[in-house]
């Protein structure tokens, strides 16, 4: 035992052991893809974890898919391993999504999804038994964007502002290698510009202030944002002869990993490498405590929750047949209304004859009164 080991209590030694429960459980981390189809979610995913995690949607499907004017939730589940660390990972991925015409309100499934992710963790950690917690809270949605001249859509905007209360939202530009490098850096600038201005808040990574190689890494994440991604899951070869994922174009190879060319890496770093564990603790420490308090503020135990967003396309629905409903009362009212006036015009006029006919009687019952009063004068 050396003098340093003899002077320490041994709490040094706290983080080895945290490293090994760590490293036995694994880690479960839930991923949220939104965004219009076609975007380039699937290739994103399937990039990210070198592995085909997820399946393309068949031209078929997705042209159904279109028709059918609703947003799904649709959930792949992998387990992934790597140096004996297991990952749990839960991929959520939202198809018609931003897809149709109209998309008011296309956010309100997602957001509720989000919400009763955490409603459900709620419940059941209010249960005596919590050891079989079944818990799917979102750490992360990652959010393509289809950048336009001014930097966002309304209806991302409208969606980002509502999605980044539940859940850490980060905002990437979908397809970059379709733009320019000037057009891009500009919806950059744009894209954050309008994020600040409508205090949409993204999700940013915490800096630890004593290692100054994470704090590096973390400035340059940063720096990055919003994310310009490329995915492929193709193998291509360079002009210098390297095998690399990349896209292949007649003027070269946009390489997926390449600083030079995407973020790709850097958004890979975020998700995977250097700030996963934040992503966990803060949905934890912050987004659900959020919840949790706000649900405790307005409902008692164990009451239901509060279903105050309902979907649009329902309340669409449900106007549409309101005002049907409104437009057929007011039409059978106008034609009551018009049987009525003429059933009271004929009644006028019924009582009109019946006016003159009386008159006439009476005129007939005087004339009859005369002439007896004549014939009863003339017998005398
Ligand atoms: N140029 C370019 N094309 C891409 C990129 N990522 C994906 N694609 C292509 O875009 C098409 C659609 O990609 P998907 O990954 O299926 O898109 P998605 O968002 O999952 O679409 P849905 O399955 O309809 O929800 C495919 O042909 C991809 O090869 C990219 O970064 N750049």
């Amino acid at each position: 035992m050396n003098e340093d080991e003899m002077l320490s209590v041994g709490i040094a030694d706290l983080p080895n052991q945290r490293h090994k429960i760590v490293s036995r459980n694994g880690a479960a981390l839930t991923l949220m893809l939104c965004g219009e189809s076609g975007l380039g979610k699937t290739t994103f995913c399937n990039t990210l974890f070198s592995t085909s995690i997820k399946p393309h949607m068949d031209i078929e499907t997705r042209r159904s898919k279109h028709t059918e004017k609703s947003v799904e939730i649709e959930i792949t589940k992998a387990e992934l391993e790597e140096k004996n660390f297991h990952l749990r990972l839960t991929m959520v991925d939202t198809p018609g999504f931003g897809d149709f015409i109209n998309n008011t309100g296309c956010w309100e499934s997602i957001l509720e999804f989000i919400e009763d992710q955490h409603e459900s963790y709620m419940r059941q950690d209010q249960q005596p038994d919590r050891t079989k917690i079944i818990d799917m809270r979102i750490h992360a949605c990652l959010y393509f964007l289809r950048p336009v001249r001014n930097g966002l859509r309304p209806m991302d905007l409208e969606a980002m502002k509502r999605l980044c209360k539940r859940v850490n939202l980060i905002p990437v530009i979908a397809k970059s290698d379709m733009y320019t490098r000037r057009d891009l850096a500009m919806y950059k600038t744009r894209i954050a510009q309008v994020l600040d201005y409508h205090q949409v808040s993204i999700y940013k990574p915490s800096i630890d202030e004593g290692d100054p190689v994470f704090q590096r890494q973390i400035q340059g994440i940063i720096s990055a944002m919003p994310f310009a991604i490329v995915s492929s899951e193709e193998d291509t070869r360079t002009a210098d002869g390297r095998i690399v994922k990349g896209r292949k174009y007649p003027w070269g190879t946009v390489e997926v990993e390449s600083e030079e060319h995407c973020d790709f890496k850097q958004l890979r770093n975020l998700l995977i490498r250097s700030c996963m564990l934040d992503l966990i603790q803060r949905t934890e420490d912050i987004i659900y405590e959020q919840y949790r308090q706000e649900q405790m503020q307005v409902r008692q135990y164990g009451e239901p929750k509060l279903r105050t967003i309902d979907n649009s396309k329902f309340k669409e629905e449900e106007e549409s047949l309101r005002r049907r409903f409104t437009e057929q009362v007011r039409q059978e009212e106008a034609r009551f209304r018009q049987w009525e006036q003429r059933l009271i015009a004929e009644r006028d006029n019924l009582n009109k004859d019946l006016e003159a006919q009386h008159v006439q009687i009476k005129q007939l019952e005087l004339e009859i009164e005369r002439l007896k009063l004549n014939s009863s004068s003339r017998k005398r």
